[in-house]
């Protein structure tokens, strides 16, 4: 096992071993010895609450901020010492900062003119890169007659253009509307996909790290709370942290006999395997099953608020915490009604200390 675990991490393409960032003595490290890695070609997206040190593990990667303590190794070199132009990855930062003296194609070659690449190199690259992010044929145009979502575009090719080895992306949506954002994640999995590119992107919004990532690491004061695929972590949050994090708020104090837990709501069908004891357990919204008012848990709905795709309930049982269902647009009973409900084995999870 261990042996496999090397294999997998010389193979990283970035690898941060025990890295410790402190920016005052007596506080909390900012990062506290971090261990990742990103495989050749992978996309991370890094989510947290705001001061987790999402940005500082960007920075730290970039050498735009030095470790105290720990590595930090691309394609298994250690970069200590190598400043940020030397390190070969690209940054795309929020304030994407595009030069407005400069038209599109200035913009995108940018970096290529930097490594002093060749005009002819520059103009094909440039034109490569616009066909990619949907801006054929834009060289010529003013960076400040583009509309935010093309100048994010151009802000992405531009930062693909030297072929970082490692591209990072600090909020790189941030500012623009959630329909554009949606579209542009489909675009951006794309392009990446297409180039080969290997990503680590930071992100407030979870839905924009859902659908980007190949897999998603959830940092909580400076450290790793959970790491996984877009379904491990949602169908299956590690912690109380976690879940919560996600929106889930079902979570009760638990004893667990046998195939099922006693609960403030009552006994719960438990998954099979899980070890007796106390714990704390979860049901995700789609584990809570609405019967008929005589049957199952006796429940008020004291809330309901429309999803576009489902109605989330907030129902008041007669005993015990409040709990949120999730149902069908035309299956949601209307406020102040009476239901039962059944909880489904499949959608409880056991949360770890
Ligand atoms: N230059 C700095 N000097 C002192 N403290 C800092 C500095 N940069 C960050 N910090 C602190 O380090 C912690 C982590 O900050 P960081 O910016 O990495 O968090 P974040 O998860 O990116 O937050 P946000 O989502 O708000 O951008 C915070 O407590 C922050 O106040």
């Amino acid at each position: 096992m261990a042996e496999h675990a090397d294999t997998v991490a010389d193979k990283a393409l970035l690898r941060l071993e025990d890295v410790t960032v402190r920016f005052r003595d007596g506080q909390p490290p900012a990062l506290d010895a971090v261990d990742l890695s990103v495989a050749a070609q992978e996309i991370v997206c890094v989510l947290g609450p705001s001061g987790s040190g999402k940005s500082t593990l960007l920075r730290v990667v970039a050498g735009l901020q030095a470790a105290d303590a720990g590595r930090v190794f691309l394609e298994g070199r250690d970069q200590s010492g190598v400043p940020t132009h030397r390190r070969g990855v690209g940054l795309m930062f929020q304030d994407h900062q595009l030069f407005p003296q400069r038209d599109v194609g200035g913009n995108v070659a940018f970096g290529l003119r930097m490594h002093g690449a060749p005009r002819a190199v520059q103009d094909r690259t440039v034109t490569e890169l616009l066909d990619l992010v949907g801006l054929p044929g834009a060289q010529r145009r003013a960076v400040a007659a583009l509309s935010g979502g093309e100048q994010q575009r151009v802000a992405l090719a531009r930062a693909l253009a030297p072929r970082p080895r490692l591209l990072m992306l600090d909020e790189p949506l941030g500012q623009l509307d959630r329909g554009l954002r949606e579209r542009l994640v489909v675009e951006l999995r794309r392009v990446f996909g297409e180039l080969g590119t290997t990503v680590l992107a930071v992100t407030h919004d979870q839905g924009e790290a859902f659908a980007l990532a190949d897999r998603v690491v959830i940092m909580q004061e400076g450290r790793i709370a959970q790491s996984g695929t877009p379904l491990e972590v949602w169908q299956r949050p590690a912690t109380e942290f976690v879940a919560r994090f996600l929106g889930f708020d079902n979570v009760v104090t638990a004893t667990v006999r046998g195939e099922s837990a006693d609960t403030p709501w009552g006994k719960l069908p438990v998954p099979e395997g899980t070890p007796d004891g106390a714990c704390r357990l979860l049901v995700r919204p789609a584990g809570v099953r609405l019967t008929s008012a005589t049957q199952g848990l006796p429940c008020t709905v004291t809330a309901r608020t429309f999803r576009g795709t489902h109605v989330t309930l907030l129902l008041q049982p007669e005993d015990g915490p409040q709990l949120e269902a999730a149902c069908a647009l035309r299956d949601a009973p209307e406020d102040g009604a009476r239901v039962g409900v059944a909880f489904l084995a499949e959608e409880v999870v056991v949360l770890e200390r």
